[in-house]
Formats: structure tokens, sequence, C-alpha cells
């Protein structure tokens, strides 16, 4: 039977209504024992490495989750996360990067409702993890959730309230879990390569190979949605607090040119900090070389392009490629910092 480490840390499947709000209550341990089939299907243990709302979530909490899988791995064939709903796509995104590879199967999940709720999704979801993370095809990091499996950098979380909360932007999802089996998409090893890992072509397809950890992260970036009339002081503001700033422009890649935006932004690489050009549409990405009022951001050094990726991915890959772009004095190399960008 196939050994599986549930690691916990906290979310709405952990919660119950204390009298303040619905709050992280339940152990990792008291959620498997909600779902029996668990047992059934693998050996499982557990790892409660915290127990928080996912709001409350950060970098750190990413390393810590990381770590724990790298200090487990050669002991368990695949790896649950539960996690909050509201920022699993960040974690997820993080782990990605943090676990790089074809490493063993690292599956988040959560849910929409508390586990001790009668309608809750969270037992399904937990399975469905399970299921994957224990799966023979199954590599790398991935999303389970209301039934779909999205490759780790591609999740976003789109409803509020509705069991499938979680949406793949711009890849297909990776597959599907129905009644109990896990129903891969046809060129599903392809695409998950593409989406997240550097595999080499031999890699490709079968099991899990190689992992490869990573153990920082620069947490000094920021996201800036643009928006109409936006005053260049807020694109100041940002500076002394970031290293780097993923910009959300508008549409296919437009940057203000009134009021000293576009300058302003500028003067960030001008200034050694580093640009992650992106878009606010969910689809189909950006391309700020088509219209005049993204062409400055062309072709300059410290300016990355964020392509069709999502902003949780672009943020996390971020703080990923600094850290390792940087030297003991946290100087950048900036030719370092594009190839490690290009590089997943
Ligand atoms: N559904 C959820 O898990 C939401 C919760 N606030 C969290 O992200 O921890």
């Amino acid at each position: 039977m196939k050994r599986v480490l549930v690691i916990a840390t906290g979310g709405t499947i952990a919660s119950a209504e204390e009298g303040s709000g619905l709050a992280p209550a339940l152990t990792g341990e008291q959620l498997v024992a909600f779902v029996p089939e668990v047992a059934q299907v693998c050996r499982v243990e557990v790892a409660q490495v915290m127990n928080v709302d996912s709001t409350n979530m950060r970098p750190e909490g990413w390393l810590t989750i990381a770590g724990e899988v790298r200090r487990s791995y050669d002991d368990f064939d695949g790896f649950v996360v539960l996690h909050g709903t509201d920022t699993l796509a960040y974690t997820a995104a993080g782990l990605s990067y943090l676990v790089q590879g074809r490493p063993k199967p690292i599956v988040l999940t959560g849910s929409q409702l508390p586990i001790g709720d009668p309608g809750t999704d969270g037992k399904r979801n937990l399975l469905d993890a399970v299921l994957v993370a224990r799966d023979d095809a199954a590599a790398g990091v991935m999303v389970a959730f209301g039934g779909k499996v999205i490759s780790g950098t591609a999740a976003r979380k789109v409803r509020t309230r509705s069991f499938e909360a979680f949406d793949s932007l711009n890849v297909p999802d990776l597959g599907r879990v129905r009644d109990g089996r896990v129903e891969w998409a046809d060129g599903v090893c392809e695409r998950m390569c593409g989406a997240a890992w550097a595999c080499a072509a031999e890699e490709v397809g079968g099991a899990p190979s190689a992992a490869r950890f990573y153990d920082e992260l620069n947490p000094r970036v920021a996201v800036l949605k643009l928006t109409p009339g936006m005053d260049a002081l807020v694109v100041d503001a940002l500076r002394p607090a970031c290293d780097a700033l993923v910009v959300e422009a508008f549409g296919l890649g437009g940057i203000p040119e009134y009021d000293g935006i576009t300058e302003t932004l500028l003067a960030w690489v001008d200034a050694g900090k580093t640009l992650v050009m992106t878009t606010q549409c969910p689809y189909e990405g950006a391309d700020l070389s088509v219209y005049e009022v993204g062409r400055a951001f062309c072709d300059r050094p410290g300016v990355l392009m964020g392509g069709s990726a999502t902003t949780e991915a672009l943020l996390a890959k971020t703080m990923w490629a600094l850290a390792q772009a940087a030297d003991p004095d946290g100087v950048v190399d900036r030719e370092k910092l594009a190839e490690l960008f290009a590089s997943c």
C-alpha cells in the first residue's frame, strides 16, 4: 500500500464556529478521521505544521511546508497539503518553485465548507487529493478541488462560495477525479512539464524522478494592479518596501502615459529593482510590444515579461528567482535572474 503524508495547515476544512467567526479548530488527525476511505486506499500519516486561516499564510509558511516535504520525502510516495482556499493558489505556486524537477506528487486541497458541516465538500476533496497523491502517473505540485486536478502554477480561486472554487488559467485541467478514479487528460505529462517544471525531455511522462528542493525566497515582492487615474505617488510608495513589483497592466499590456506613471515605473529598474509585467485579464496573457503604451517596457534590463502565467505564479516565481539570483550582499545578477525566470 502506498504511503501518503497529509500536511495540515488549517483553512475552512479544519474550521468551526466558536462564537467569533469561523476559525481553524480541528487537527489534521481529526480531519483524516472524518474520511475512513482514506485508510482503505493508502497508509496515511499526518504532520500538523500550523493551523491558520490561509489569510494568514505567508511565504515563510510555504518554506515550512516545503521543508516538511523535504524532511519526509524518502518515507512517503505522495503528499497532501490541507490548506485554506483563499491563498491556496499562491502556496501551490510557491511550492511549485520550491520543489522542482519531477518530484513525487504534492497535492493541495481544502474546502468551502467545514468538514463537520453536513453539506461539506471537505470529505470529497480530501479523498480526491489522496487518490491523486497515490496515483502512479502523478508527479509535481497540483491542486485537487471540486473534482478538478490543476497544475500548481495555473490555479486561481475564482468563486468565493461554490464548490468549483478553482479554475486552471490558460492551460487545461490536468485531469479529474470522478467516482473515486483519477482520469488524466490526454498529453498531460507534457503539459505538466510545460506548466511548472524544468524537465529534460527524457523526464516527460511516467513516474516521478528527481526532486530539487530550494529553501530561500525573497518576500519583498508586491503586485500592483493599475487603475484609471492612479497617482504615480502610489507606484513610488511601494518602492522602499520591495525589490520587485509585478505590474498588472491593462489588457494586452497598456501602461498609462499620463502623470509620470511610465517614468515612475521605469525608475524602479533604474534603481536596480525588477519589474514583472503582466495583465489584469485572466486569460491569454500579456504582450507589451503590441501597443505604443507598453513599448517602453520592452527590451529593458530589469523588466521581465510574465506572458500568460497567473499573477499568483509570477509573484511566487519572482520571490524564488530573486533569492537564487542574489549574492550574499543581496545584489541581484540580472542575467541570472532572467535565465532563472525563463527556466520554469
Ligand atoms: N474556504 C477557505 O478555506 C477560506 C478560508 N478563509 C481560508 O482560506 O483559510
